[in-house]
């Protein structure tokens, strides 16, 4: 059983028009998914832009209203709740996002925005916090260097592992890390990563980690949900999902990881567009070369006939 537990949460954002701004339909970001967190674990939550994966960050947190489902911490029901800045559960759970310039306050040097967090949580000297700081900046591999400076003064990557650094402030149990690399440059991507790893084997938090990369994925991840459409097409350990998708959306997601191996990417070409056609069988549509959509169900045979030919040709 885990500390974190989420029961068929779903949150629907209500789409607003015409001149009274009624309320005309809702979008179901996500709806109805339930997963559990344990110490020390990564849970990663994958699928396309718009699945409703940075949705269930946001409503875990707080920072978005859950339309119904539970969010449990400990077994106490935290969903909604109003709380102090100061409560065990801000403490607790923490948020990383893609984006760290925004997410830093470019007016505050380093040694303030990582003081911030500490602030609502202990009572410290001015040399005592200013060490715990340099504790923070030297687990995310920066140096004292750091502390007078602004962000716009570091790299993308070096912005990142402050934001880690004053996510770690408040000692966490979990942090809800939304696409963290998703900006950097591939190198950086994996400097980045490596530091959440270490961080976890060092101090056994947990990550809820957010990506539309499932190559990222499976560096980081114990569990995966691969999300579409609001729910969880598929829920288990990595290895299961890796080497037995069930889903048709989860091969295509497979399917589509850059192959490195020159030896092998012709094959594994053909096998891409194998799954991709599969997928759009399914889907009951299909994308020619030229960008154009036909529904298979209204296709003339003729057409069918084309189509079965191409789908030959990589089979
Ligand atoms: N504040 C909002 N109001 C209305 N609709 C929203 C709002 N936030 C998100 N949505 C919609 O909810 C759905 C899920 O969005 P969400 O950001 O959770 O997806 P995502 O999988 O994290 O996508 P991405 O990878 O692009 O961040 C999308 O259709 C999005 O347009």
């Amino acid at each position: 059983m885990g500390f974190l537990e989420i029961k068929d949460l779903k949150v629907h954002y209500p789409i607003r028009n015409g001149f009274l701004n009624r309320v005309t339909d809702h979008v179901q970001a996500v709806d109805g998914v339930s997963f559990a967190i344990e110490e020390g674990k990564t849970i990663g939550l994958v699928g396309e832009s718009g699945s409703g994966k940075s949705t269930i960050g946001k409503a875990i947190i707080g920072l978005e209203k859950v339309t119904s489902g539970n969010v449990y911490y400990n077994g106490e029901d935290v969903t909604n709740k109003a709380r102090k800045r100061t409560s065990d559960y801000n403490r607790n759970v923490q948020m990383i996002f893609q984006d760290a310039m925004s997410s830093l306050n470019s007016k505050k040097r380093v040694l303030d925005i990582i003081a911030e967090p500490l602030h609502n949580f202990e009572r410290n000297s001015v040399r005592e916090e200013k060490k715990r700081i340099v504790e923070l900046l030297d687990i995310v591999g920066m140096s004292e260097d750091a502390l007078y400076k602004y962000p716009h003064e570091f790299s993308g990557g070096q912005r990142q592992r402050i934001g880690i650094a004053r996510a770690m402030a408040t000692k966490p149990k979990l942090i809800i890390a939304d696409e963290p690399v998703s900006a950097l440059d591939l190198s950086v991507q994996a400097q980045v990563l490596n530091y959440m790893k270490r961080i976890q084997d060092q101090y056994n938090v947990s990550y809820l980690f957010i990506s539309h990369d499932l190559g990222v994925m499976k560096h980081m991840c114990d569990e995966l949900a691969v999300m579409y459409r609001g729910r969880f097409v598929e829920y288990g350990h990595k290895n299961d999902i890796y080497t037995n998708p069930q889903h048709g959306y989860t091969k295509r997601l497979l399917s589509a990881i850059p192959n490195i191996d020159p030896v092998n990417r012709e094959a594994n070409k053909k096998k891409r567009m194998a799954v991709e056609r599969e997928y759009q069988r399914n889907q009951a549509l299909y994308y020619d070369e030229n960008g154009h959509v036909y529904d298979l169900k209204n296709l003339t045979v003729t057409h069918k006939v084309a189509l079965k030919a191409a789908s030959k040709e990589v089979e």
